[in-house]
């Protein structure tokens, strides 16, 4: 099988403002990978791109060898403010089967393996005690691994989170991240973030994304490609290197 992501000479633009200019891509199998960059640089229209729900102006795009709206069907997504309304009275094994729609032959009847395959995620993302609790019972970090169990209900071969951390404490994104690197051992994982010093220490490759799009493994990134990509920003994410265990 070809490999998750080859994006090559690809250009977006929304109406006449250019947003992602020649770039060029390839994430490999089983490869942990941050998508970084400053607000508006174009990380979530990338994200998009790659899921075939933007088409880009020029260029070229292959999921696991096929074009994004074949290729798609790979890939987990976990959407930024992805947050259900918790009043919405559901369950975490509902809002897990969610994640079967595009699998199950009968619409609106979930088979034995349907629900089978929810709970078995659900306890992979550590969950397998709160099947039956609403979704607004559960922490802000527990509803982000319902989503996740979601994602993975459907067998992807790639998840990608766009800012899965951003409203969590920093415990529960430890956590989180925790989760990520061990269902790094079978997926490929992309996951955009602020926070490069944060991610760096668990992905191997960072995107950078600010118009252009460099790709760097993670002992590369030195302060002239975060000043590249951040410019006058360059001090708040310096700060934020005070995370770092080191
Ligand atoms: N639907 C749209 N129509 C027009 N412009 C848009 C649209 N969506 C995004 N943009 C603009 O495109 C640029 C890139 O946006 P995008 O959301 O991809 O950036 P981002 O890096 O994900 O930002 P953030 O970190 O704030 O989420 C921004 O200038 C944004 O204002």
């Amino acid at each position: 099988m070809s490999i998750p992501i080859h994006i090559e000479n690809l250009n977006f633009s929304y109406g006449p403002v250019a947003v992602l200019e020649n770039a060029n891509v390839s994430i490999g199998e089983r490869e942990f990978i941050s998508v970084v960059g400053p607000n508006g640089g174009g990380k979530t229209t990338l994200l998009k791109i790659m899921l075939g729900l933007l088409e880009p102006q020029s260029g070229s795009v292959s999921i696991f060898g096929k074009t994004p709206d074949l290729g798609r069907k790979w890939i987990g997504y976990l959407p930024q403010y992805a947050n259900l309304d918790a009043k919405f009275p559901v369950t975490a094994l509902d809002v897990v089967l969610m994640g079967r729609l595009g699998k199950t032959r009968s619409f609106g009847f979930y088979s034995k393996t349907d629900r089978e395959a929810a709970r078995a995620m659900l306890a992979r993302v550590g969950l397998n005690k709160q099947e039956n609790r609403p979704l607004s019972a559960l922490s802000g970090g527990q509803q982000q691994r319902v989503l996740i169990a979601r994602a993975l209900v459907s067998e992807p071969k790639l998840l990608l989170l766009d800012e899965p951390t951003s409203s969590l404490d920093d415990y529960v994104e430890q956590e989180l991240y925790d989760l990520l690197q061990e269902l790094n051992k079978e997926l490929t994982i992309i996951v955009v973030s602020h926070d490069v010093a944060y991610v760096s220490r668990y992905v191997e490759k960072v995107v950078c994304v600010n118009r252009e799009v460099h790709i760097h493994p993670v002992s590369e990134v030195d302060e002239n490609i975060i000043h590249d990509m951040y410019g006058e920003h360059v001090h708040a994410v310096r700060h934020d290197q005070e995370h770092d265990n080191g």
